[in-house]
């Protein structure tokens, strides 16, 4: 049989990865996948750099446009990034006629209903594994093997970098900026790292979860978003006196106003699997009626990982070439027409338990007053912890965990503290995790 030709987009960190991955285990790739595999052009923005991976077999040039429209090849991957070039040459690789497999999840989570409906016309396919979560194989566990279920959340750490800065400030004592840069310099972070550091990467990849989880559009701009730039250390030691651990989660949860879908810090508790997923790894749990809590562990970003994704994609693309496109698995895992718009529930309506820390003046029958202004939302409390600050001597931190209440009434509560004449500027808020391993 012919071998399948392969265009690749992009020869960065995990574009190197995969034509790495295709040399080493190639054989075996062939003998799962049917067929010989392989990459036969790539575009580059700079021919001239020296590349993490060998070229020779691969025609370089620098017009992204030639490969996509080269008559040739059968798979073109997309591994540029970003939402604008990299959009209209999926389009266009669609147009001619060619199955795409991409690790962009700025791309699926903006442009995914659109590109999935331009797919599902041409009868290709887009695969996507590598957009969330890097090599953990998250998208076809919740798109194939947990179909039977209905969905009742999903919980999980989706952004490597976010978690490696998160465990190097807390185990290596290192500063936010050093562990940015050295997740940088080990391949992980975003060409754009706000995108790690504000969440909007794990948005993206949240967007792409909720939809296949619940059988809604890709709806990212509807997504609740905090990143992890203002976590104070103090915070991070509170709550491990307090039995917490702090983690960037992304959550999305079917309730009774709809669906909720957040990216913030969150408190989990230090005896949850979350709570001990250290470094770039990424962890997701997904909750589905019939098999109750599932756990998905492994490396978020990087060469390797992304690429063992990327090229399991290809694979799959490759043993599915000759089949009837109505008999594939669906894009976003509801068949196209099945996918109905849901409403995404606000903030005040997000039910769960708060951490926040407020500075007062330390006089008698404030901590009352603060209690009362939680009883009279009917909030109750979980945890209680005064500490001195470092320097002001008249004062004190009060930090306090609640059980779930509507986060509505909670900034009812926080609006009445700031109020109080006794209370100092800047109440810090997160929120507490609520499922169970
Ligand atoms: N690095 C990681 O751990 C992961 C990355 N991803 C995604 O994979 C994709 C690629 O990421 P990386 O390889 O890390 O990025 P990278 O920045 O290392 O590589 C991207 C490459 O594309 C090239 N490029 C950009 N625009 C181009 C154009 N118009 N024509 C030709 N070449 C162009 C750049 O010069 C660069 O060499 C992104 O969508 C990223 O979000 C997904 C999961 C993990
Ligand atoms: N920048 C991303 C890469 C993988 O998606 C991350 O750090 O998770
Ligand atoms: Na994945």
């Amino acid at each position: 049989m012919q071998p399948v030709n392969v265009g690749l987009l992009g020869l960065g960190t995990v574009g190197a990865g995969a034509v790495n991955l295709l040399e080493r285990n190639g054989v075996e790739i062939a003998r799962r996948a049917g067929r010989e595999i392989r990459v036969v052009r790539a575009a580059v923005r700079n021919p001239d750099k020296t590349r993490e991976c060998a070229t020779s077999g691969i025609e370089i040039g620098t017009d992204c446009n030639a490969v996509v429209t080269d008559p040739n090849i059968d798979v073109v991957i997309e591994l540029i990034g970003g939402d604008t070039q990299a959009y209209d040459l999926v389009m266009a690789a669609i147009a001619n006629g060619k199955h795409v497999v991409t690790a962009n999840k700025h791309l699926i989570a903006l442009h995914g209903n659109e590109i999935f409906a331009a797919a599902d016309e041409a009868g290709v396919v887009v695969s996507f594994e590598a957009a969330v979560a890097g090599g953990i194989p998250i998208i076809k566990a919740m798109r194939e093997s947990l179909a039977a279920n209905h969905i009742e959340w999903v919980a999980g750490i989706i952004n490597g970098t976010g978690n490696f800065i998160l465990s190097q400030m807390i185990f290596e004592d290192q500063s936010f900026e050093d562990a940015l840069a050295d997740a940088q310099r080990l391949g992980f972070a975003e060409a754009d790292p706000t995108f790690d550091v504000e969440g909007i990467d794990a948005a993206h990849k949240l967007a792409i979860i909720g939809a296949i989880a619940f059988g809604i559009p890709l709806s990212f701009d509807k997504i609740f978003t905090q990143g992890i730039r203002d976590i104070d250390s103090v915070d991070i030691e509170y709550c491990a006196e307090l039995g917490y651990r702090i983690k960037h989660l992304g959550i999305a949860r079917r309730g009774d106003n709809g669906v909720e879908m957040r990216v913030h810090p969150t408190l989990v508790s230090q005896k949850a699997l979350l709570a001990n997923v250290e470094g770039e790894k990424n962890a997701i749990m997904v909750y589905g009626d019939a098999v109750g809590p599932t756990v998905y562990y492994g490396a978020g970003a990087g060469a390797g990982p992304t690429a063992s994704s990327v090229v399991a994609d290809l694979i799959d693309t490759v043993r599915i070439m000759s089949i009837d496109p109505k008999g594939r698995v669906p894009h976003l895992a509801f068949q196209p027409d099945e996918i109905t718009d849901e409403p995404i529930v606000g903030s005040d309506d997000f039910v769960c338990g708060h951490y926040f820390r407020v500075q007062v003046a330390d006089q008698i029958g404030v901590m009352a007053e603060i209690t009362r202004a939680l009883a009279d939302q009917q909030i109750g409390i979980e945890a209680i912890l005064q500490k001195d600050p470092p320097t002001e001597e008249d004062d004190a931190r009060v930090m306090i965990v609640t059980k779930a209440a509507r986060e509505g009434q909670l900034m009812k509560v926080l609006d009445h503290i700031r109020s109080l004449p006794y209370a100092r500027e800047g109440i810090v808020h997160m929120r507490v995790a609520q499922f169970e391993d």
